[in-house]
């Protein structure tokens, strides 16, 4: 049984093992980097969506009877009432091509941090510059840095892995 996963990030890796191996312990996991198709920085919360979607269909387009499914996870921005904030995504396209989405949780970035993203920079490299550290998106992430590292985003890709699989599951279930 394999479960791709379309992306090499660590932090969205970790995630769909983690979560994976509860329900599916004898699945195997193979990373393969696909386009999102959209923006390498998101701006909203519909092409987030559309990038996490992208991913896991390439992943899918040849299944074969032993794939389980394709996860897609996309990080992106949204703008709500001057504030920009973190969105994140998932799509789950299942053997059969049925597609589920699901999408996590968002805080608002500083507003120096918002001001670049404005001007067309990405969230990965500005967050390694403010925090003076290299590759913070595969580690706790804005998130996990901006929660105090309450919730990194490892933990905030396992909540939407969560209720990817919830709903893969019960749509079995209602066949
Ligand atoms: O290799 P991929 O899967 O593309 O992983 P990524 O880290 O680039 O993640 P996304 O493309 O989904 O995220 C879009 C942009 O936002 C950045 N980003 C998103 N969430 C982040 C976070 O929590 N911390 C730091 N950077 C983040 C990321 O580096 C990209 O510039
Ligand atoms: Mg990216």
């Amino acid at each position: 049984m394999n479960i791709f996963i379309g992306t090499t990030n660590k932090a969205k890796t970790k995630a769909v093992q983690t979560i994976s191996r509860i329900y599916y312990p004898d699945a195997s996991f193979i990373n393969k980097e696909v386009e999102s198709l959209v923006f390498a920085q998101p701006m909203s919360n519909e092409e987030t969506r559309q990038g996490a979607i992208n991913r896991a269909k390439q992943l899918m387009e040849l299944p074969n009877s032993d794939d389980l499914f394709g996860i897609g996870l996309e990080g992106g921005v949204q703008e709500i009432e001057g504030s920009l904030y973190i969105c994140n995504w998932g799509a789950l396209v299942a053997n059969n091509g049925e597609v589920f989405t699901a999408t996590g949780a968002g805080i608002p970035l500083p507003n120096e941090i918002a001001v670049q993203l404005r001007t067309g920079a990405e969230l990965g490299p500005v967050m390694d510059v403010y925090t003076n550290r290299k590759g913070i998106r595969h580690d706790e992430g804005a998130i996990g840095v901006f929660t105090n590292g309450l919730i990194t985003r490892s933990m905030m890709f396992e909540h939407i892995m969560y209720l990817l699989i919830g709903q893969y599951e019960l749509s079995k279930k209602l066949l």
